[in-house]
């Protein structure tokens, strides 16, 4: 299995960049990772916040290949331990999925049509993050997961 980050809008940040990177060069040797961002929308000062969300959703859809499983990143999602995470992975792994697509939305969430689309919805608290800080949050999850899997002494309970 793969799995992908999708998420929107290019950070310029240098340190949650290099954070980021970190976890990606850890997670090389459990899985094929990837962080795959969709450039910012165009002049999305002359849209309102649905038509931002719909054009962003747009771009999410056309990203994925048909067999992909979307999951999304949303505060109202499902709310896992970072054990039961680490099942979930494993599960996901088990049933032969190819690529596991986690996606984040913009600033103001995700369309209609990517609700529809998705098979699933992952919180990662109650509370709501930046759409930029999710991304190194969620990478350092999927690095967790898999120490965990691997029972390395990475995770304590
Ligand atoms: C600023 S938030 C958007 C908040 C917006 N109120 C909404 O309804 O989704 C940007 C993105 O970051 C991600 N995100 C933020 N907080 C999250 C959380 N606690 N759990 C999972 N994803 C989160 C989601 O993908 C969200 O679409």
């Amino acid at each position: 299995m793969k799995i992908r980050l999708l998420a929107i809008g290019k950070t310029d940040d240098k340190n949650l960049i290099q954070l980021i990177e970190n976890y990606q060069n850890r997670l090389k040797h459990y899985i094929k990772f990837e962080l795959d961002i969709i450039p910012d929308i165009k002049n999305v000062k002359n849209l309102s916040e649905n038509q931002q969300k719909e054009k962003e959703g747009e771009l999410i859809l056309k990203r994925l290949n048909p067999t992909d499983e979307l999951i999304l990143l949303d505060e109202k999602g499902k709310d896992f331990r970072s054990v039961t995470f680490a099942d979930y992975l494993q599960k996901k792994m088990n049933a032969g999925i190819k690529e596991l697509v986690f996606v984040i939305g913009g600033p103001y969430g995700f369309s209609e049509t990517v609700y529809k689309t998705a098979k699933g919805k992952i919180s990662l608290s109650k509370m709501t993050f930046s759409h930029q800080m999710i991304r190194l949050f969620m990478v350092e999850q999927i690095y967790r997961g898999f120490t965990i899997l691997k029972n390395e002494p990475y995770h304590h309970e």
